[in-house]
């Protein structure tokens, strides 16, 4: 997936950040082919290591903690507890009842899966545009990792979350020619369920964790950006996978996903099914909020399986912070038994290493699962 650096502090990427010039290259010297779909024998670049191939029916499903929002007046401390539980853990949190309406998920969704279902001639005049706000990455433009993944991608970067309005979805939209202005206004009216429900979800944290309420506030002044993924069908699934095992680089991510399993967690080493569940969204911690809590949450390491008959359709939201935030931890999780774990610096550091990390080590796996990068910063 090649993905432009951020043109400024207040935008974000979405997960791998490419540097322009390279993917500019890319895109211009390799004959873009797209549609997976269309093949019948698996390419050996798309083929992951025999250690890597997984099917879903091999693993368990793991429960996955819910958080009921609408419990938020009668029992905040305790769901403060469970985020901070799954967040220490590395797991993913259910959120149910949130402030998205199950109307507008299952529109996104529909158009979504519109946006797919156009023409390969139609997605490859839209891949790899440096300095867009949207753009395609179909499955054969990310050479530059160790294998390529059995998806499609649809990066839309929207900018500061205060700044989003209907000429920001425009904007981001102009080249869905399949999207009208009914789709933008309930693009729109998401987002801002999408905000409503972040922010909930901060003060918890920030409760969990005994710091005020408002500690993490200006997360919300920061960049926020919609991953639009689609996984096809795949005559030998095992072979490929449609994600790579890898951390989020950025603060914090929502998933809305369709009806149909893929999505992995790894857990102690081992890795479990995370059922899908209509109407809910997933939620996972990202690196900086690993390096911001001092290491006591953890980035949730997942990975995404394909199948034989069904494709597979998610949207990531991705939330990352102001570029110039400090990410010190707050003094109240640093104590004797606590020492400091990452020297100070700030997001803008992070991502800088993190670009330059996934460029020159792009044959090593764990860089996509943020320690490499996440270790650089230990004191
Ligand atoms: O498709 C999914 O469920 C997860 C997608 C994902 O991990 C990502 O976009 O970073
Ligand atoms: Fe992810």
């Amino acid at each position: 997936m090649t993905i432009p650096e951020p043109p400024d502090s207040s935008t974000v990427t979405t997960e791998n950040p490419d540097s322009y010039e390279k993917s500019k290259t890319a895109v211009s010297q390799q004959p873009v082919q797209l549609g997976v779909e269309q093949v019948d024998e698996i390419p050996e670049k798309w083929k992951v290591s025999p250690e890597n191939r997984a099917v879903t029916s091999a693993f368990e499903f793991i429960d996955v903690p819910a958080i009921d929002l609408s419990l938020m007046e009668t029992d905040r401390a305790e769901l403060a507890r469970k985020l901070r539980d799954a967040a220490t853990r590395g797991h993913f949190c259910r959120i149910v009842n949130h402030d998205v309406p199950l109307e507008l998920m299952k529109e996104i969704e529909i158009q979504g899966k519109k946006f797919f279902g156009q023409s390969i001639e139609v997605k490859s005049e839209l891949v790899g545009r440096g300095d867009a706000v949207a753009y395609y990455t179909g499955n054969n433009t990310t050479e530059w990792r160790h294998s390529l993944h059995w998806a499609e991608s649809f990066a839309m970067l929207l900018g500061p979350w205060n700044t989003v309005d209907l000429d920001v979805v425009k904007k981001c939209t102009a080249i869905w020619v399949t999207a009208d202005d009914e789709f933008r206004k309930a693009f729109l009216k998401y987002l801002i369920c999408l905000k409503s429900t972040t922010e909930k979800i901060l003060q918890l944290f920030a409760e969990g964790l005994g710091l005020k309420s408002d500690f993490y506030s200006s997360v919300l002044e920061a960049g926020i950006a919609a991953r639009w993924n689609y996984y096809p069908v795949c005559p030998e699934p095992d072979e490929v996978l449609g994600a790579h095992s890898h951390t989020d680089p950025q603060f914090l991510t929502f998933i809305q996903q369709d009806q149909v399993d893929g999505l992995q967690v790894q857990l102690d080493g081992q890795w479990y099914n995370v059922e899908t569940v209509g109407g809910t969204l997933l939620m996972s911690i990202s690196d900086l909020f690993q390096i911001w809590t001092n290491g006591l949450f953890k980035s949730v390491l997942h990975r995404v399986l394909v199948n034989r008959d069904v494709p597979r359709f998610s949207i990531a939201w991705v939330i990352s912070v102001v570029h110039k935030q400090d990410l010190a931890p707050p003094e109240e999780l640093i104590d004797e038994k606590h020492p400091r774990v990452y020297r100070d610096l700030t997001a803008m550091e992070y991502f800088q290493t993190m670009m330059t990390s996934r460029l020159e080590k792009a044959t090593d796996p764990r860089v996509f699962n943020g320690q490499t990068i996440i270790d650089n910063f230990r004191i």
